[in-house]
């Protein structure tokens, strides 16, 4: 499906949006619930990867296919790895056997895991023989994907002797790492992480009940802080339910807009987003996003809307994403005008004066790239090809976006 979306503009009246729970949240804790049947979970994310997570958990299939969800792949390579008796073939799309699984593969056998390569090695698909994992010393590299470290901590408490992860190299992507222990200390479970080591403690015994209410996702809410960056002054969008200390490192968003012009209200449980200044055609954009690279698209696209220098750079994970989004970034930013330079963990867009209209975005089955892409929309006419692959992290975020003004066809 491809959309045509009109030059629109947000109304300027007060609008809610209401997204649901954070993918990141909602599928460790769909695992940690796997591991402690004890726990509830409320506001769940509803995204597709959230979806296939549960599914998976709940089949009785020898072959299990996760499609593009990347953690749902390295958690439940951790989790099968431990589930006595089962054996299950563990695969996904084809971009998917493209995205590196080695480190975390490796770091299993340390513990004793038995897995096999079905294709490539390094990669799924995988052969899992669940077993029981008694050793609990292992070393990895910490500078490729922090799921390998969740995958790992995420099972560590069934293990007889808990873990002793020693991260090797400068670690990536820290608060999903923080947000994984995090949740584990919610439960009960005792960790530590100091310096590059880090210890979980077994849990023999049941733990208590308890309910998890799952903040909405940040990554979603940063299309609606582009929106109301390439707004006027003035235009303001509540989004529910979020939280001012939140476990999920994209809530950065709320200090990095400021340089859009946008202030963030923490209300009891909403945010309200409001264009408060228009920011200087000489300002120039500077992050480093390496703790937050999912919302590096929507940064370099907004800046791109205002026509702003942007550097970013801490974008190393870039390339093993759903695409390698440094080359979809300049590819499609180009085509709109923009100039773009990359290396592998950086890119660079100059000042621009205008945006080229009637352009169609490629998506690459990246959703970030369809969500990224479509608040300029605010400035001109364009189309988002592919574009029902926001479902894998936010399937209702077209009409969403109607019900704040923007003309779709
Ligand atoms: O643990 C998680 O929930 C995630 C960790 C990050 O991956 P990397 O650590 O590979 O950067 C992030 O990009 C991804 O969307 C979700
Ligand atoms: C990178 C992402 O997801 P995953 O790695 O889980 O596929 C994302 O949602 O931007």
């Amino acid at each position: 499906m491809d959309i045509h979306i009109l030059k629109s503009s947000v109304p300027n009246r007060q609008v809610q949006i209401e997204i649901t729970g954070s993918k990141s949240e909602s599928n460790r804790l769909l695992l940690l619930k796997a591991l402690y049947p004890e726990i509830a979970i409320n506001n769940l994310s509803n995204s597709d990867d959230s979806e296939l997570m549960q599914k998976a958990l709940a089949s009785n299939a020898d072959v299990i296919d996760i499609h593009h969800a990347g953690t749902a792949m390295r958690f439940l390579t951790a989790y099968f790895s431990i589930r006595e008796g089962s054996e299950i073939t563990l695969t996904g799309s084809s971009r998917m056997k493209e995205r590196p699984i080695g480190i975390l593969v490796d770091a299993l056998k340390q513990l004793g895991a038995d897995i096999q390569y079905l294709e490539n090695k390094g990669f799924p698909p995988l052969r899992i023989k669940g077993k029981k994992l008694t050793k609990s010393k292992v070393t990895l590299k910490a500078n490729v994907s922090s799921q390998y470290i969740s995958a790992l901590l995420l099972i560590a408490s069934r293990l007889d002797n808990g873990i002793e992860l020693t991260l090797e190299g400068k670690i990536t992507s820290i608060p999903y790492i923080q947000m994984t222990l995090h949740l584990l200390g919610q439960l009960g479970i005792t960790t530590n992480f100091d310096n590059n080591i880090i210890t979980v403690n077994p849990q023999t015994k049941d733990l208590k009940s308890q309910t998890f209410i799952v903040e909405s996702d940040w990554s979603s809410a940063s299309y609606y802080y582009s929106i109301v960056a390439l707004s006027g002054v003035g235009t303001e969008l509540n989004l529910t339910s979020y939280k001012k200390d939140s476990l999920q490192g994209d809530s950065v968003l709320s200090e990095l807009y400021k340089a859009f012009g946008v202030n963030t209200r923490h209300r009891k449980d909403s945010i309200s987003l409001k264009k408060e200044v228009e920011v200087k055609d000489k300002e120039v954009i500077d992050f480093d996003l390496r703790n937050a690279p999912d919302i590096a698209q929507t940064i370099a696209v907004t800046a791109f809307g205002l026509g702003l220098e942007c550097s970013l750079k801490g974008l190393h994970t870039l390339k093993i994403k759903e695409t390698d989004r440094l080359v979809a970034l300049k590819t499609e930013l180009e085509k709109l005008g923009g100039k773009v330079t990359i290396t592998d963990q950086s890119l660079h867009l100059s000042r621009s004066k205008s945006i080229n209209d009637n352009v169609s975005v490629n998506t690459y089955n990246d959703h970030r790239m369809a969500m990224a892409f479509a608040p300029l929309g605010l400035k001109t006419t364009l189309q988002i090809l592919d574009a029902e692959v926001v479902s894998k992290s936010y399937p209702q975020f077209w009409d969403d976006l109607i019900s704040i003004g923007f003309k779709i066809k």
